[in-house]
């Protein structure tokens, strides 16, 4: 039986703490990333159990959970998942399949950040130009010279399900050559940067950020005497933090903490997810000017650091929110 956080066995009266159940459905390369045996070993200590869902069995034969943490592809998932949120209104499904298919479209994912329009706010934070191709990829050159894209142009792909596929990005660096690219996709100005991104790492109220290799600075010189489509390499997600690079001070200033928060705060609800990181990169030869290029649901806390308390302590709020609602009721 459990009463206020405590377990009875209602025979000697002895009380035993009461785990907080965590369901957790997630690939295995996302198990072994996250739940490495340090972060388990802390969250059981402080009464935190994990539990692999089973997908082929009903979601409602398993558990009872007081949690349930998902990240797997297809909507025939999501659909399940949605529907054992609206039959189990008790259990804390983190987070909603709707929010997060809202990351799944490059298009869809950076909108609210245009939206917030985040400026004159200890710097200003946008998305770069871009826009997305649907078809006809011969179209290309005359689309983008319409709506006034300048080169290079970063090729993504329009959704991101989490395949490799979804992770190929191609430099186009003259007009002729953007033909040879394959819609759906999007198509954004490459914004230099100086070889540095900031990953900014949301764990409900939580944030860390941290700094990653990325692409260097392209000029126009370089531009004219390397005509084509080249694929990207995805730098930014090694595991090799470039916080104790030797840099440029202008360039390894990480961005204004009031900025990130009001930013965090706006986007975890007006994206109504608490697990997701934002990329985000400084406009070269400015101190405030920042673009947001990239936001993930359920990136790899593994590499962030401190994440095992961070991720344990956000659990347990969920533990504390429960027992309050219990003890209101007495
Ligand atoms: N508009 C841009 N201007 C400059 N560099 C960019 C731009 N877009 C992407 N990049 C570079 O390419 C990398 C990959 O791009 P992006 O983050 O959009 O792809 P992704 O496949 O979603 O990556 P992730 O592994 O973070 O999910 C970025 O981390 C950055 O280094
Ligand atoms: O592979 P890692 O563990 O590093 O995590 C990456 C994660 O892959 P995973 O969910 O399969 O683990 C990616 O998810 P999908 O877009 O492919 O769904 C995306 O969120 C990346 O941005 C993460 O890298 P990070 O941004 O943290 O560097
Ligand atoms: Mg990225
Ligand atoms: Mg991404």
């Amino acid at each position: 039986m459990r009463i206020k956080g405590k377990n009875f066995d209602g025979e000697g009266g002895e009380e035993e703490e009461q785990k907080l159940v965590v369901g957790y459905a997630l690939t295995l390369k996302k198990k072994k990333s996250f739940l490495q045996p340090e972060f388990e070993r802390l969250a059981c200590k402080k009464g935190i159990l994990f539990v692999a869902i089973d997908v082929n069995l009903p979601l409602s034969d398993q558990g009872p959970f007081d949690i349930i943490l998902h990240k797997l592809l297809g909507k025939e998932w999501g659909d399940i998942v949605e529907d054992y949120r609206q039959t189990h209104p008790e259990v804390t499904v983190i987070d909603p399949p709707y929010a997060i298919q809202h990351l799944h479209n490059r298009q869809s994912m950076l909108q609210d950040v245009v939206d917030l329009n985040l400026s004159d706010f200890h710097g200003r934070v946008g998305v770069p130009k871009q826009m997305v191709i649907m078809k006809d990829p011969l179209s290309i050159p005359d689309e983008v010279a319409k709506a006034g894209l300048k080169l290079p142009l970063v090729a993504k792909t329009l959704v991101v399900d989490g395949s490799a596929k979804s992770h190929e990005l191609f430099l186009a660096c003259d007009w002729s050559s953007l033909s040879e690219l394959e819609p759906p996709l999007v198509l954004q100005e490459f914004v230099n940067h100086d070889g540095i991104l900031f990953k900014i790492y949301i764990v409900g109220d939580a944030i860390k950020v941290v700094r990653r290799f990325s692409l260097s600075n392209v000029n126009q010189c370089q531009l004219a005497k390397v005509p084509g489509i080249f694929p990207f390499p995805r730098v930014s997600s090694a595991a090799a933090s470039a916080d104790d690079a030797d840099l440029d001070p202008r360039v390894a200033e990480l961005p204004p903490r009031p900025l990130l928060e009001r930013l965090s705060k706006e986007l975890r609800h007006r994206l109504g997810l608490r697990l997701f990181n934002i990329d985000m990169i400084r406009e070269h030869g400015t101190r405030d000017i920042f673009y947001v290029i990239d936001i993930n649901y359920f990136p790899g806390y593994g590499k962030m650091p401190d994440y095992e308390v961070i991720f344990t302590d956000f659990l347990l709020t969920f533990k504390k929110k429960k027992y309050r609602a219990i003890s209101c009721e007495d």
